[in-house]
């Protein structure tokens, strides 16, 4: 394989940690990632507002909160998300949700001048067909996994508009295409959850109950990529200092597992031995998607955390929350 070419890197100018930085969607698995990794990395002025405060897709309520505070970084991490089952039942709300909510907060942002702005795409706007690992430059060269459609088109709609604002108006922002992502503050919610979290809870709830078989979805052979969320909250703050270029950069840690090799990692870490079945009725989705991760790690980022590691971590996190019983914002019902 060829190598990619070079990022057009403009020399690193880091951000300023005083200034004004809005994290959108900061109570999500990955707004609140960022929120704490900026926090600890000397970001004195994090902005945050729930979607019960600000609904982005309220045009003028995002406009009236930009012109207030002022931001002059934003994290764009604020979106509709979910899993294989809710991206193709809900292709409606996943297209207009998203949609609604990129264009106010990336037409805000221009308005009032944001500086530096990181929009948030996903793995999954790439062809379901693309070659592997999967390049940047695969975008938009083939049809797409047809569960996540809506979803996808609604995202490279946001990575095409930060590229125009870019050529049209000169800002300095980029977009990141991360991979699939796991960690504290998942959603653990079967009907809208990511593969990782939904087998954490159906593995959980079967040593719980003493069943002797749990089933999934699909056929087992899907192969997926997984990268512990605060390790993107870092990727995030480099990419942030130092990306800029109109290319959406690949986030990933470069190896991926089958689906039937991550149950067994996780009902080995849960404590469940009885049996694990596929049901193939259910969808399967692209067959892989593994990222070409060479432009990000030139930059020099290295994921920290491993998967078995990152599992026990955010199973420790589950069983906590169910101790709790308190309000996350992914209840667990
Ligand atoms: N999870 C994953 O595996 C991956 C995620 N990504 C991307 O990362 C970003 C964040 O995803 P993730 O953290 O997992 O998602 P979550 O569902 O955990 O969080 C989404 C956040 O968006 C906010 N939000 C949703 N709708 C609105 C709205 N109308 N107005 C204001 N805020 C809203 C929510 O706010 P509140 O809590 O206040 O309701 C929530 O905090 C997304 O762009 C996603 O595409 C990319 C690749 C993989
Ligand atoms: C991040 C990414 O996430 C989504 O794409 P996905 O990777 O296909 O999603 P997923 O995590 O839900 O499933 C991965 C695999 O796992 C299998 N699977 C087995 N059992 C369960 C199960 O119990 N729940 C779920 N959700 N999946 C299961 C499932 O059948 C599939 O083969 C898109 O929303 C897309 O838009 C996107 O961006």
């Amino acid at each position: 394989m060829t190598s990619p070419a070079p990022a057009r890197d403009r020399p690193a100018s880091p951000m300023d940690r005083t200034a004004p930085t809005y994290i959108a969607g900061h109570r999500g698995l990955v707004g609140s990632a960022v929120w704490r990794h900026f926090a600890a990395s000397g970001f004195t002025t994090l902005i945050g507002r729930t979607s019960a405060e600000l609904d982005l897709r309220d045009r003028a309520a995002t406009f009236a909160f930009f012109e207030e505070v002022r931001p002059r970084y934003v994290v764009l991490a604020a979106a509709r998300v979910g899993g294989i089952l809710a991206n193709a039942t809900e292709p409606v709300e996943f297209l207009s949700d998203n949609l609604r909510i990129q264009v106010n907060v990336l037409d805000a942002a221009l308005a009032t001048g944001v500086e530096r702005l990181l929009f948030l795409g996903s793995s999954c706007i790439y062809p379901k067909h693309a070659p592997q690992p999967i390049p940047e430059e695969a975008l938009l060269t083939g049809p797409l996994e047809p569960t996540n459609e809506a979803y996808a088109i609604a995202k490279i709609a946001g990575v095409l508009q930060v590229q125009a604002a870019r050529r049209e108006y000169g800002v300095r922002w980029i977009s990141a295409m991360p991979t699939n992502l796991y960690g504290p503050g998942d959603n653990f919610d079967l009907r809208t959850a990511h593969v990782l979290p939904a087998l954490i809870r159906r593995f959980h709830e079967a040593v719980q109950s003493g069943a002797e078989e749990v089933v999934l979805w699909g056929t087992g052979t899907p192969r997926r990529e997984f990268l512990h969320v605060d390790d993107l909250a870092r990727a995030c703050e480099l990419l942030l200092d130092c990306y800029d270029d109109p290319l959406p950069i690949n986030v990933g840690v470069g190896e991926d597992i089958s689906i039937a090799e991550l149950a067994e990692l996780i009902a080995e870490i849960v404590g469940y031995s009885g049996k694990i079945r596929f049901d193939p009725s259910k969808p399967d989705g692209t067959p892989r998607k593994l990222l070409d991760v060479r432009r990000i790690t030139a930059l020099g980022f290295r994921p920290r955390i491993g998967l078995a590691e990152g599992i026990r971590a955010t199973y420790a996190w589950y069983r906590e929350q169910l101790g709790n019983r308190t309000e996350s914002p992914h209840q667990t019902a």
